[in-house]
This record gives C-alpha cells, sequence and structure tokens, in this order.
C-alpha cells in the first residue's frame, strides 16, 4: 500500500494497516498528523478553552460576587507550542506511526499511473492499491490587492505568539468565528466579514441569528452580505474595501474563506481523476477507483476529523477484505461550531429536508426557558431545533445550541443515525435539570 497524505486519515489508515501486516509506505512532506494536531482543531480548541475562561470570569459579577481578569496570551501560545504542537514538530508521530510498521517518507507525492507514486526520487508500486488523503487548503478569494500581502490564514493565526490590536476576518464560516470570538475575548477589535447573507450559513438561520447576536455581546463587529473587492495593507496594516463602498481596517487580516483540494503537482489525471474537480467522488467504501481509496477532507462530503477517521475505518476493512466491512452513510454528520454557546448540529437543516422532498415538522425549544437554562443564567443562550420527517415519524435533522451544545448533540446524533421512532424518543425519559431535558420540550413542540 502507498498512504499519500498523513493527516488524521492517512496516520491512521497507513497506521491500521501496517499493523495488520500490510507493507506500508505513508508519504507526507510535512507533518504527520496533518492540520488538526498543528494548525486546526486541537490548538483552535485550546484557545477556545482559554478565552472560554475568560468569558466564565467576566460572568462572576452577575452571579458569584466580584472578578477581574487580565487577558495574557502568552501562556495559550505556550501551551500550543508545549503541549499541542511540540514546537510544530512531528518526531513523536513519526515514531509511532514507523513503530506500528509503516515506512515513512518526507516527500511531496505524486501519482505518476494506477499503483505507481513517485516522492523525491523515489518511485513506489503498489500491488494493493493507493489512498489519496492529502486534505485541504485554505482557498483564497481573488481580491484585488490580496495577493502578495501578509495575510494571515489559519497557520498563521494558530502560530501567533502576540495578538493584535485589531483584525479583519475575511469568512463567516467555522474558522472564522471560532477565532473571531477567542482573540475579542483576548481584548482584540475584531470585523467579520461574511459575503453571504449570513455567518455560519449553512447551518440553520435560527443558528446564524444566535452567533451573530453572541459575537455581537462580546464586542465583534459582523458584516454580512457584503463581498470584499479590494485589500490594501501599509504600515498602519490592512485596509478592505467592501462592495457597498464602506472601508474596514485591521492590524490583521485573517483569511478563512473555506478550503479547497489541493490538486497540484498530485498528478490525479494518472489515475484517471480530474484535477480541476472540487472534490474527489468515492463510493461507500470510499474507493475512489481501481485499486484507489480517497479519504479525508478530499472527499468533500464533511471537512471534519471525525469524518477522515470514519473514512479510514471504511478503507481500512474493505482493503483488508473484513467480511461485512462496514459502508459509509453520510445521514447523521455531524459537526459543531466551538464558539461560546457551541452551536452543533446533525443532519439535515429544515431546508435541507424541505429541499429533498420530505413532509418536513420542526420543534424548537429555548435553553435559557429550560430549568437549567434559566439556573445556568449567564451564558445561557441556545436552542434546540429538531426537523422530523413526517413520513417516517424519525429525526432527519437538528441543532443543539448552547453552554454545552456539542454534548447535547450526542442524544440527537443517536436518534438521527439509528432512526428512533419520534414517538420512542417522547417517551424517553430526561434526566433533570440536564440541559439535554430541552430535547424533550423540543420534541412537545413538534
Ligand atoms: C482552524 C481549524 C480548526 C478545525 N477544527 C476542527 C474541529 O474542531 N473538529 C473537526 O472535526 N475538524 C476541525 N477542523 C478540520 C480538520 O482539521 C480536517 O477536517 C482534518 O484535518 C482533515 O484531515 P485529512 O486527513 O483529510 O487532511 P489533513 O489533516 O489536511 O492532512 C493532509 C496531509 O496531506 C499532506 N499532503 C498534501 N499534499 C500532499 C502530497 N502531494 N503528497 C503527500 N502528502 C501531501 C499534507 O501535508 C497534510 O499533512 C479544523 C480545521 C481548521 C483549519
Ligand atoms: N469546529 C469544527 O468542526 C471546525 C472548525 C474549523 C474548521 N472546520 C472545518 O474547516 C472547514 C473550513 O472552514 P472555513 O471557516 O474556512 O470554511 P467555511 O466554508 O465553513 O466558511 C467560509 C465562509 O467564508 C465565506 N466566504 C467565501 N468567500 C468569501 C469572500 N470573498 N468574502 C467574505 N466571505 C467569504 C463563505 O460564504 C463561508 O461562509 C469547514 O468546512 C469545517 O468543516 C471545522
Amino acid at each position: 500500500m502507498v498512504v499519500v497524505g498523513l493527516g488524521v486519515g492517512g496516520e491512521e489508515a497507513a497506521g491500521r494497516l501496517a499493523q495488520a501486516g500490510l507493507n506500508v509506505v505513508g508519504i507526507d512532506p510535512r507533518l504527520v498528523g496533518g492540520e488538526c494536531p498543528y494548525w486546526g482543531c486541537v490548538p483552535s480548541k485550546m484557545m477556545i478553552r482559554a478565552a472560554n475562561l475568560i468569558a466564565e470570569t467576566r460572568r462572576v459579577d452577575e452571579m458569584a460576587g466580584h472578578a477581574t481578569v487580565q487577558p495574557d496570551w502568552a501562556p495559550v501560545a505556550r501551551r500550543i507550542r508545549d503541549e499541542a504542537t511540540d514546537n510544530w514538530n512531528d518526531q513523536v508521530a513519526v515514531d509511532r506511526l514507523v513503530g506500528k510498521g509503516v515506512t515513512f517518507v518526507r516527500e511531496r507525492a505524486t501519482l505518476t499511473g494506477p499503483g505507481r507514486v513517485r516522492a523525491g526520487d523515489r518511485e513506489f508500486e503498489a500491488g494493493r492499491g493507493v489512498v489519496i488523503a492529502t486534505g485541504t487548503v485554505p482557498s483564497i478569494p481573488p481580491i484585488e490587492g490580496l495577493a502578495g500581502t501578509p495575510y494571515w490564514t489559519n497557520h498563521e493565526a494558530i502560530e501567533a505568539d502576540t495578538l493584535p490590536a485589531s483584525i479583519v476576518v475575511l469568512g463567516g464560516g467555522a474558522i472564522g468565528l471560532e477565532l473571531a470570538q477567542v482573540f475579542a475575548r483576548f481584548g482584540v477589535q475584531v470585523t467579520v466579514v461574511e459575503a453571504a447573507g449570513r455567518i455560519l450559513a449553512l447551518e440553520e438561520p435560527e443558528s446564524s441569528e444566535l452567533a451573530q447576536e453572541v459575537l455581537e455581546k462580546d464586542g465583534i463587529t459582523v458584516r454580512t452580505g457584503v463581498q470584499a473587492t479590494g485589500v490594501s495593507h501599509g504600515a498602519g496594516g490592512f485596509t478592505v474595501t467592501l462592495a457597498d463602498g464602506d472601508t474596514v481596517a485591521g492590524e490583521k487580516l485573517l483569511v478563512a474563506t473555506g478550503r479547497r483540494l489541493a490538486a497540484e503537482g498530485l498528478g490525479l489525471d494518472a489515475v484517471g481523476l480530474d484535477p480541476k474537480a472540487r472534490r474527489i467522488e468515492v463510493d461507500e467504501h470510499v474507493r475512489a477507483g481501481d485499486k484507489l481509496w480517497a479519504l479525508g477532507d478530499v472527499t468533500g462530503v464533511g471537512a471534519f476529523t471525525h469524518t477522515a477517521m470514519y473514512q479510514a475505518n471504511i478503507a481500512v476493512h474493505d482493503l483488508l477484505g473484513t467480511t461485512d466491512a462496514p459502508t459509509a452513510s453520510y445521514h447523521a454528520m455531524p459537526r459543531v461550531t466551538f464558539t461560546d454557546p457551541e452551536i452543533g448540529a446533525v443532519g439535515l437543516t429544515e431546508q435541507q429536508a424541505r429541499d429533498q422532498g420530505l413532509t418536513v415538522r420542526t420543534g424548537t425549544s429555548q435553553i435559557p426557558s429550560s430549568t437549567r437554562g434559566w439556573i445556568h443564567k449567564a451564558g445561557n443562550e441556545g436552542f434546540i431545533k429538531l426537523v422530523v420527517d413526517d413520513d417516517r415519524g424519525v429525526l432527519v435533522g437538528a441543532t443543539s445550541a448552547g453552554p454545552t451544545g456539542g454534548e447535547v448533540l450526542g442524544a440527537l446524533a443517536v436518534a438521527v443515525h439509528g432512526g428512533v421512532p419520534v414517538k420512542s424518543l417522547l417517551q424517553m425519559i430526561y434526566a433533570y435539570p440536564t440541559f439535554h431535558r430541552a430535547i424533550g420540550d423540543a420534541l412537545r413542540a413538534l
């Protein structure tokens, strides 16, 4: 086997295949583990943990006396450097991978034909097959003046030892919003510019509204429905011109406008794939062709670590020829935007369900009106929204926003994944007084 790209998905697949006795070559020019541990999920969630501590401390005045907090980025940067990324050194990960029996090659790989991969001056021939797990890179919009300026992507934002006084964030998706809130809580003046009509545009409109409301409470300026048309950079920082003629300025500019497959030099055409396609199509065994598998962000079914791991497991079983090998189903895809409150969702949004022609019913409950939400008080914003396919009597989607929205999502993910009848969910006992008890309220509101 040759595994091209050793991010979360590739590392998992390569390690397990080697442990199963296959002769595995794993190739990556950068850090083993990929985006998630070094520039993504892990360090960003450490930042969020720190920012949330600040926000909680500020809530003391309302409920528990008096507290002051002096935000300091230094311990956050230090923790990311020392604990999360080992100063962006992957020796531990490389040793772990090699310990499992993988031959590791630190090179950029090019597919040169079916089963053939070049890495530097070496060419590998894979008898069993090739796994493509090369992830995505930031998609930089063609805004006049942007190219060539020292804008930040998630890499510079995560590596920052000090924070700027102000920042403009282009893009109101998961990356933009999580980092915007972190920076604002550490005292940075933040402006978010989102081209679509609302932030978190892929989620329920109620999620967008809630996100905008809480970000504004954190002092963030949120501009939606307006394109950035020009960028200039000088001694004072960045000025971004918007389509409506306004300008917004920041010492730094973070571009978080989505991700794209990095097909340049990968040689997709050599294995019969379209190098211009936005994603690599895979079947339910995550096969992309003859003796060819693709997994993770490249497959475009949800750019999440849990998706890459899920698909890696499917590829491993398929490759090893396991009887009853699992097949992929994405009907209960969970995702959590780790703002405060966390905004979790699973399956379809109401609009997506309607677009599929389903007979849709929805039920919503508000966290502040639930017993636990009312007790919690400061920082209790959130809601549960259920999307039901009325013909089948099952949940096809749900949103769980709140102080522990990502955790409450677990129950909803089980319901959507397992197609648990709404009737049965209505008869379930929900512990009192928990946040997840608001699911019962939303069910009764259907
Ligand atoms: C700021 C941020 C926060 C995030 N937070 C979360 C989160 O909280 N939860 C979550 O689930 N997801 C999160 N994600 C998304 C998550 O990081 C990705 O979905 C995940 O890393 C995808 O894994 P992958 O294996 O597909 O690709 P990657 O992790 O991107 O790894 C791909 C690897 O392929 C290598 N590669 C590329 N081209 C070649 C080539 N030609 N030859 C050899 N190797 C190559 C790269 O060097 C890289 O190491 C976040 C992402 C970002 C940027
Ligand atoms: N908590 C998590 O699980 C988590 C956190 C961060 C990232 N991620 C993953 O990483 C992926 C990438 O995140 P992202 O936030 O970069 O992408 P995204 O696709 O979620 O959001 C990008 C946003 O930028 C907007 N946009 C595009 N072009 C623009 C322009 N020219 N001007 C202004 N706005 C523009 C889009 O309308 C969109 O709302 C996500 O799809 C997500 O799967 C996940």
